[in-house]
């Protein structure tokens, strides 16, 4: 190879390696840690998105991050019945699920969704487990009870979480793999002997926080949390928990879980709880490695400043550490 061929060679190669070396302070900043991305079933919309979100997750674990997926289906599941001939009825935002319908969620999630995106993920290699809340007793729920005027409305086999165990996600992390949840919890109440369906905004909330995450990050088919939806397409781009608390009973429909579930997540010890664009291709790594940062970002409220130590706490102090007379 002559000198000015490998010259050539080095210079077109060079914005590549500008691009990991602007990535490094991310990198550094998030290695180790584990973040729990949410994948919705608004935004499975295509082929190529689902590819580029398996990208996206495997590419995280080899820069040393710890994700785990927590996936939902809704309308998955809602196309299933329907084709068994069975309606689809929500209440609250929540499918109001008998015993029948119990059985086409598990079969949808478990059997249809987690296995397709384990599938994409081990395209890259042995990565992804899929397993639901079921599996090792990951998650417990017991009977939830809408309220709905007021009142309390039982919507059937729809479950409240009541404890999380994070000892078999823990163990396959540490064995670096990349656990695939589906939002089904088995029951609480060891007479009961059956299965729960749980939002899986509410699920992935309820994993972020028991897990100690970094950062929750839930995909949908919006570009966030929209100030003043329908009517405004706005996006609230940051706003603290007691802000978030606040603007709660004003939101509809599918973003009152996603909402509540950043809520209950940061105000669990979980940083930043992010809701993205899923239908923006490689919208994880833009949000992780760029500071183009989408979407919406909760945050825990601001701490006060400690006061500063008065001459007065100092000489108590030193009292104390003189251990007691
Ligand atoms: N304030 C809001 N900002 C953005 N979207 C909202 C808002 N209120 C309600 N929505 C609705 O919530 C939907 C997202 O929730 P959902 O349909 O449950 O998605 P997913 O399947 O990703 O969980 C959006 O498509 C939008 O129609
Ligand atoms: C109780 C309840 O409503 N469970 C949801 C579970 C799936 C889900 O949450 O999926 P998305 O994230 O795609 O909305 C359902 O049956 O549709």
């Amino acid at each position: 190879m002559s000198t000015s061929e490998a010259s050539t060679r080095k210079h077109t190669a060079l914005p590549k390696v500008q691009t990991l070396i602007e990535a490094l302070p991310w990198l550094t900043r998030h290695h180790g840690r584990t973040v729990v991305i949410k994948f919705g079933g608004n935004a499975m919309v295509d082929e190529e998105l689902k590819a580029a979100f398996a990208q996206d997750v495997v590419f995280l674990r080899h820069a040393g991050l710890r994700p785990v997926v927590v996936h939902g289906g809704g309308p998955q599941i809602s196309k299933q019945l329907d084709a068994l001939g069975l309606e689809s009825q929500f209440r609250a935002g929540l499918r109001v699920t008998t015993p029948e319908t119990m059985d086409v969620v598990r079969m949808v999630l478990a059997g249809q969704v987690q296995r397709e995106l384990v599938n994409l993920l081990n395209q890259h290699g042995p990565l992804a487990v899929g397993m639901t809340g079921e599996d090792a007793r990951i998650m417990a729920a017991t009977r939830h009870f809408a309220e709905i005027d007021g009142e309390a409305v039982d919507l059937g086999r729809v479950g409240s979480i009541t404890s999380v165990d994070t000892g078999a996600i823990e163990a396959l992390l540490d064995d670096g793999r990349i656990p695939v949840i589906s939002s089904i919890a088995h029951s609480a109440d060891a007479g009961d002997g059956g299965v729960f369906n749980v939002n899986a905004d509410t699920a992935a909330a309820a994993l972020a926080a028991a897990l100690g995450a970094e950062t929750l990050m839930v995909l949908t088919d919006v570009e966030g949390l929209y100030a003043d939806w329908p009517r405004s397409d706005d996006v609230i781009s940051e706003l603290t928990a007691s802000q978030l608390e606040k603007l709660l009973p004003e939101l509809a429909s599918g973003m009152v879980p996603k909402m509540e579930g950043c809520l209950y997540a940061v105000r669990g010890g979980v940083h930043t709880a992010r809701v993205l664009d899923g239908r923006v291709p490689h919208s994880i790594l833009l949000e992780i490695f760029t500071d183009e940062g989408i979407g919406t970002m909760v945050v825990p409220d601001a701490v006060p400043e400690p006061r500063p130590q008065a001459p007065d706490d100092l000489r108590t102090q030193q009292r104390n550490a003189e251990g007691p007379a």
